[in-house]
């Protein structure tokens, strides 16, 4: 079989996320099952001593097996194996189980920013982050809100949006990581029509669906009610809808978020645009805490990421579930496809 006609593996990038969070649990777990055989070829970045303590912890058939390159493997995943780059040195009582570490922080920045390093020179396909501890960065230097951000600020993205995707639920976020009393004066109609279009466009190349439905949910309860809770439907939701009307996509609101998502669930809807981090968050994690995925929408590379926290409470217990992660491998990969599909036939 000649390389052109080998069926196309993307190459993926796991970053280990907190070393004193579930990350390392997760991926040594993922890495240990068969459930990404055939899917990809993944690689870690991340600190080795984290992940032979949780091959430890887990009593876990792998072994190490350091890289510095990704083109270094070139085989479809089978178990056994982690293959690892080194982000930083770091000892063991740099990564103590359940609390922030100072002493991390520069690993963690690290292992994102040569993940994406890759990815925009084309050595992998796509990258896949695992938790990070936002207040520790921030206590720290690190100066963004999350991975989200700061992948806009690497790859010089003028507009990114973040979605939760599950199996039965997509949500898009107009606004992200913000003050509750911030999100009416940050909800611009600029804003609201780059959510909407980077929602669209990835929900044609990216996932694959045709003439997606997208459903804007209103801000206020019961859509504003004619005005009486609030103006920001008539005055900035509804306007907005109503400019982008296209013949690629079917766009509709703003409905009262109070049962838009039971509707998109029951599947009414392809996508559904939120207004703000928890309108949108609380509806997927109670249907999909297990198996959403976070998916940065609008980069010139692929990123998913798990759609939990570090949690730190159980780290160390061997109890965390792994399979939000296993669905953000599969993810990445589909999108990888998918963008390698279209920018074939274009
Ligand atoms: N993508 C990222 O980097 C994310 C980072 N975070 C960060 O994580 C830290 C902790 O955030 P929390 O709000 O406490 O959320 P969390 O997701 O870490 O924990 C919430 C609850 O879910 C449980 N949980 C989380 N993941 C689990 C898993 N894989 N298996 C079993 N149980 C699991 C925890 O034990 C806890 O009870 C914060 O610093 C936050 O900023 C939160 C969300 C995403
Ligand atoms: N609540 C989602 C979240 O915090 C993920 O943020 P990011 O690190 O992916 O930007």
């Amino acid at each position: 079989m000649t390389a052109s006609s080998r069926p196309f593996i993307p190459r993926i990038a796991i970053t280990m996320g907190d070393p004193c969070g579930v990350g390392p649990e997760i991926i040594v777990k993922a890495f240990a099952s068969k459930d990404m055989e055939g899917c990809c070829c993944p690689l870690i970045v991340g600190e080795p001593l984290a992940f032979q303590r949780a091959i430890d912890l887990l009593d876990a058939e792998l072994t190490i097996h350091p890289i510095e390159n990704p083109s270094e493997i070139d085989e479809t995943f089978r178990p056994g194996t982690l293959f690892i780059k080194s982000a930083g040195e770091l000892t063991s009582a740099d990564i103590g189980y359940g609390h922030p570490s100072r002493a991390a922080c520069a690993a963690v920045v690290e292992s994102i920013r040569q993940a994406v390093s890759w990815a925009l020179e084309g050595l992998v396909n796509a990258i896949v982050t695992c938790p990070i501890h936002k207040a520790n960065l921030h206590a720290n230097g690190f100066s963004f809100p999350g991975h989200t951000e700061f992948l806009q600020e690497l790859t010089h993205t003028p507009h990114v949006v973040m979605m939760l995707a599950g199996p039965r639920l997509r949500v898009s976020l107009a606004t992200i990581h913000h003050a509750l009393a911030d999100v009416p004066r940050l909800l611009t109609p600029e804003i609201l029509r780059q959510t909407i279009e980077i929602t669209a466009q990835a929900m044609l190349r990216d996932f694959g669906v045709p003439s997606p439905r997208i459903a804007v949910a209103a801000l206020n309860p019961h859509a504003g009610e004619a005005g009486r809770f609030g103006n920001e439907e008539m005055e900035l939701i509804q306007p907005v809808i109503e400019s982008l009307q296209s013949n690629l996509y079917r766009l509709s609101g703003p409905y009262s978020p109070d049962t838009l998502f039971h509707r998109a669930f029951q599947g009414e809807f392809d996508a559904v645009i939120a207004m703000y981090h928890d309108q949108g968050l609380i509806p997927i994690k109670l249907v999909h805490f297990y198996d959403a995925v976070n998916v940065t929408l609008g980069l010139p590379i692929v990123r998913t990421s798990v759609d939990h926290g570090t949690a730190y409470e159980i780290a160390g217990t061997g109890t965390a579930n792994p399979n939000s992660l296993l669905e953000a491998v599969q993810l990445a990969a589909t999108i990888a496809s998918n963008r390698r599909k279209s920018s074939v036939q274009s």
